[in-house]
């Protein structure tokens, strides 16, 4: 399971991440992919060049770099979330589409694309088949959130019924179901509110609120993804103004925090335990990575605009996750 988010400050500068919840590592770390960095798409066996540089968390299988989530030097994002049993792609290559493996979305949208209206766009032309980097590596099923500079973003899914691209108003993703239906489901919560209740009377009983936080008195806690997308998106529905770079990471993680997998509450059927392996969040306006680990609460800080991207090979920086400390004495 994961979450997705995306928030924008008082002075409109957007922020996007999520987190990475799972029951494994695959190997990732900060990847910045210059231009002029090239691959071989596994579908077509083209070579693809890759146009803007994009800095994300990913890593590198057979000499083939893939982004769970990235954003592009002109701040536009994506990430990737699990989308099990209901993912579906094509067999064989569709002819007339520009046929992409699901691994290589990120790095397409990113590669060539600025805006989120100009992917809703492109993504007509695409079609996402079924070729796996290699043998032992099946292809992820994943479903996509994609945000921009102007704070708007879309929800893409492939199920059997086809491509299709969400406008997302609530700025938040997490897993199964369909995005469709966590936003009806939306519905069902309209009472939460930050501010607690006021008095009523039943009978001849005048009941009144117990305290703060009585306004959020049956929001779903639980780690499913259905909960954790309530959780967020009422959340990011009602946060204060964000007066600064700072406050906004910090709020961030915050709200990362809020829909935490926490070693002890879930578990695969394999008896592995699932968890936020690692919290993200991207300043989309000056392309900074930061990143937190389950066991590293230090947060970790990438600016693409310290590297030279003059190169044609991947960069690359260590996963940091042992737990660094502040002694104050
Ligand atoms: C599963 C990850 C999404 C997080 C999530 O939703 N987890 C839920 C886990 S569970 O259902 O609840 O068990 C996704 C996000 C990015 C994915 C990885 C990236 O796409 C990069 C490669 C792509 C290859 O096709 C598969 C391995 C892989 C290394 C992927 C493994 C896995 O599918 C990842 C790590």
């Amino acid at each position: 399971m994961c979450t997705a988010l995306s928030i924008k400050t008082a002075d409109n500068k957007v922020f996007f991440g999520r987190n990475m919840d799972l029951a494994y590592n695959f190997n990732q770390r900060v990847l910045i992919m210059p231009p002029n960095y090239q691959y071989q798409d596994k579908v077509t066996g083209n070579v693809v060049i890759n146009h803007k540089a994009i800095i994300g968390m990913g890593t590198v299988i057979d000499n083939h770099a893939t982004f769970a989530e990235a954003m592009n030097k002109d701040g536009l994002a994506c990430a990737g979330l699990n989308f099990g049993g209901y993912a579906y792609f094509e067999k064989e290559s569709v002819e007339g589409k520009l046929n992409i493996a699901p691994y290589d979305l990120i790095q397409w949208a990113l590669s060539n694309y600025t805006t989120v209206a100009e992917v809703k766009e492109a993504i007509k032309e695409i079609e996402l088949v079924d070729a796996p980097i290699n043998s032992e590596t099946p292809v992820a099923t994943l479903h996509w959130m994609l945000s921009d500079k102007s704070g708007e973003s879309i929800v893409v899914e492939k199920t059997v019924e086809g491509i299709k691209v969400y406008d997302n108003p609530v700025g938040v993703m997490t897993n199964n179901p369909t995005f469709d239906w966590h936003l009806t489901n939306l519905n069902e919560y309209l009472f939460l509110s930050p501010v607690h209740h006021k008095k009523s009377v039943w009978s001849n009983k005048e009941l009144h609120s117990l305290g703060i936080g009585s306004g959020t008195l049956g929001i779903p806690g639980d780690f499913a993804s259905v909960s954790r997308f309530v959780r967020i998106a009422f959340i990011r529905a009602n946060i204060p103004s964000i007066n600064s770079d700072n406050e906004a990471v910090s709020q961030f993680f915050n709200m990362l925090d809020y829909v935490k997998m926490v070693r002890g509450g879930a578990m695969t059927e394999e008896g592995v335990e699932d968890l936020t392996i690692y919290s993200s969040c991207m300043d989309l306006d000056h392309g900074i990575y930061f990143y937190r680990t389950y066991d590293n609460s230090r947060i970790n800080v990438i600016d693409i605009r310290k590297e030279n991207v003059e190169t044609t090979d991947i960069i690359s920086f260590p996963y940091l996750t042992e737990q660094d400390y502040n002694f104050q004495n």
